[in-house]
């Protein structure tokens, strides 16, 4: 079975290094003409996947969006999630799961067991539960080939107090985080299946992601202020190992779907130039 550090790498590979995220806010339903209801949302997600399922290496729902709509929403991600699966794009549903080992367990199984409806290619994970809570996370997710992106330094301005609060040993909470994803990957090739979440937003921390050698997600460009040029400074030499990742700036040029691609590959365009520069 092919690890999910080696379909990323070929569909990056294939398709670009660029994650695009399905965030059916309801100024974005309204933008694009249709009602803040389980309908409206099942129109935007399915405009999305026509856009972006077949050109986009990973593409990224936002579990919240569909949440807020109860069943009928998270009916609409299960079915969003294949269609974007049919279409060839790796799924990273972006859901932030985080508990108790035991309970851990069961969003493991929710989201990467394949015979789950919402099975997907890769989650986000919080690990202020202790990185080791999210052990059966990774368990099977390297058992059915999945990935697990756990946040490190987040994009948003208050995720700082606690990421870059210093530990008793003088490291910081989120060198911590990065130390010990980083130990999951060691010696994987041709990358490993555990990421981090780096916001593009943060500017040059100091943070040591040497040694990672799994994806970095970079959220935060766009309509959060990041740009493709903040990469080089955020992530210094660990650029070749950077998923740059947009989810308003592209979606604002919808319902077009001509429109919606075009903004993808220009945001492509901009994150391939700022990567080749490495
Ligand atoms: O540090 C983080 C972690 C996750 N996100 C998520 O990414 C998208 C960003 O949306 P934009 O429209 O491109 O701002 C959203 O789903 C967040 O929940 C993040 O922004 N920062």
């Amino acid at each position: 079975m092919e690890s999910f550090g080696a379909r990323l790498h070929r569909a990056v590979a294939e398709r670009g290094p660029l994650c695009v995220g399905i965030d059916p806010h309801p100024g974005l339903l309204a933008r694009w003409g249709l009602r803040d209801d389980v309908d409206g949302l099942d129109r935007f997600a399915r405009t999305a996947v026509e856009a972006l399922g077949d050109r986009i290496a990973v593409v990224k729902p936002q579990s919240a969006f569909f949440e807020r709509f109860g069943a009928r929403g998270v009916e609409i991600l299960e079915s969003t999630i294949r269609q974007l699966r049919d279409a060839g794009s790796l799924v990273l549903l972006d859901v932030k799961r985080g508990d108790i080992g035991s309970t851990v367990s069961a969003y493991a199984s929710a989201y990467l067991d394949p015979s789950s409806p919402l099975c997907v290619d890769a989650l986000t994970a919080s690990p202020y539960l202790g990185v080791g809570s999210l052990a059966p996370m990774f368990e099977l997710a390297a058992a059915h080939g999945g990935g697990v992106f756990v946040l490190a330094l987040t994009s948003n301005p208050e995720g700082a107090a606690v990421q870059r609060a210093v530990t008793a040993d003088g490291r910081t909470v989120a060198q911590t985080v990065i130390d010990e994803i980083s130990q999951l990957n060691r010696g994987a090739e041709p990358v490993g299946s555990f990421g981090l979440v780096v916001g593009a937003t943060i500017g040059d921390t100091g943070h040591d992601l040497s040694g990672v050698n799994g994806p970095l997600l970079a959220p935060g460009l766009g309509a959060q202020g990041g740009t493709a040029a903040d990469l080089r400074t955020v992530f210094g030499a660990s650029l070749p190992s950077v998923l740059p990742s947009y989810s308003r700036e592209v979606l604002s040029a919808g319902p077009d779907v001509a429109a919606l691609r075009a903004a993808a590959d220009r945001v492509l365009a901009d994150c391939r130039a700022a990567l080749a520069t490495s």
